[in-house]
């Protein structure tokens, strides 16, 4: 039979409301047909811009400006071209384990990137103050990819780290925030951020499809002025006719209904997927089990390094990715367990039994 993920890279698109989303292009076209026959402000339609600022201001607790937010075609070329608007004796501090190819392409730049460990509340502050770099990368919400949600009080401390220093920002990814199972939202650091030293990454691609590539980032007023006096005669990449269908989609109503569907939907995967892990594993099997986004970290007690792993997976035809994908500095050290980053957005209910016999296969 065929091969099964447990990948972190895919959602369910069983559930995407593609009819829906089709309503909203129909609306978007007979309503645009004149902004579609040109070309988009740089930053992307203002309405689309003012839609986002409305629902992040009420999800998150971001407080902006249509004006602040730009889109972009994922966070990848966004990164890029807040990055690429520095000068390059810029730092930049990433969480190590963490978001690797954020982590090519900062060097890819040839910018100064500076891994820093992590600690049981997040992004370790005495290496970032050791460090002192520029720009801060980090994924509060649900760290990527061990999965802790930072607590209230180390988001402060970073702040006031950030406000100690002339030009210091953090860019705060806020990727897959909108699943949260059981546990309290904790608002965005942008919310609580004085000194406008944050910059908040949003993305549709955990809510919606990966593959509509609409992301955006919302930059505090001094970074947007440097965006515009850099970027005015860039062109917008995201398409305005998926861009008014998502304000379409957003405005009818039909987002949150979504959202409210996939978090009931993936909670009671999830719950099963470790119900079946602990069954089968008994305690062989420690499960980071933070109560957020579409994957958790798990370690499991074997003799076998991470290569035996990824050779059996193949064999089992068995869609995984180890913690060595992760690792910025790809030294996995060998001992007795192994951590594996396991996604249950792609995986259906009853291929769960089926997933987790083939992992077992894969790690005894
Ligand atoms: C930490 C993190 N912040 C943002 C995104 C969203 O990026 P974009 O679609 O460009 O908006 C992802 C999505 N990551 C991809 C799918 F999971 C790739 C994962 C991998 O490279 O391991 C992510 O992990």
């Amino acid at each position: 039979e065929g091969w099964l993920s447990l990948s972190h890279y895919k959602n369910d698109n069983t559930k995407f409301p593609f009819h829906a989303w089709l309503k909203s292009q129909q609306k978007a076209i007979a309503q645009h047909k004149t902004e579609l026959a040109g070309i988009p402000h740089p930053q992307g339609p203002y309405t689309v811009r003012k839609t986002i600022a409305d629902m992040i201001a009420l999800t998150r607790g971001v407080t902006c400006e249509p004006e602040q937010i730009v889109i972009g075609t994922g966070i990848h070329p966004l990164i890029q071209q807040l990055m690429a608007m520095q000068s390059s004796d810029k730092k930049i501090a990433i969480e190590n384990p963490g978001y690797s190819r954020i982590f090519q392409i900062l060097n890819s730049l040839r910018l100064n990137v500076e891994p820093i460990g992590l600690d049981k509340e997040g992004i370790d502050i005495e290496e970032i103050k050791a460090a002192n770099p520029d720009f801060l990368f980090i994924t509060p919400s649900h760290q990527f990819p061990t999965g802790t949600i930072m607590p209230i009080s180390r988001r402060v401390e970073l702040l006031n780290w950030a406000a100690t220093g002339d030009n210091r920002y953090i860019i705060e990814d806020d990727y897959d925030s909108e699943f949260k199972y059981g546990t309290d939202n904790i608002p965005s650091m942008q919310s609580f951020d004085q000194n406008q030293r944050v910059i908040y990454f949003g993305t549709f691609s955990k809510t919606l499809l990966p593959s509509f590539r609409i992301s955006y980032m919302v930059l505090p007023p001094k970074l947007l002025e440097l965006y515009q006096s850099h970027y005015s005669d860039r062109i917008q990449g995201c398409s305005s006719l998926e861009l008014y269908a998502l304000h379409y989609f957003i405005q009818s109503g039909e987002y949150a209904k979504h959202l409210k569907r996939m978090n009931q939907h993936y909670n009671r995967k999830r719950k099963r997927l470790i119900k079946a892990l602990d069954a089968k594993f008994d305690n062989s099997i420690d499960i980071k089990d933070a109560p957020a986004g579409l994957h958790f970290l798990a370690e499991f007690d074997t003799a076998k390094t991470y290569a035996d792993i990824k050779e059996k997976a193949t064999e089992e035809k068995l869609d995984i990715y180890t913690i060595e994908h992760f690792l910025l500095e790809k030294t996995a050290k060998h001992t007795n367990s192994i951590q594996i980053v396991i996604g249950f957005a792609s995986l259906k209910e009853e291929q769960i039994d089926e997933a987790v016999e083939r992992l077992y296969r894969v790690i005894y």
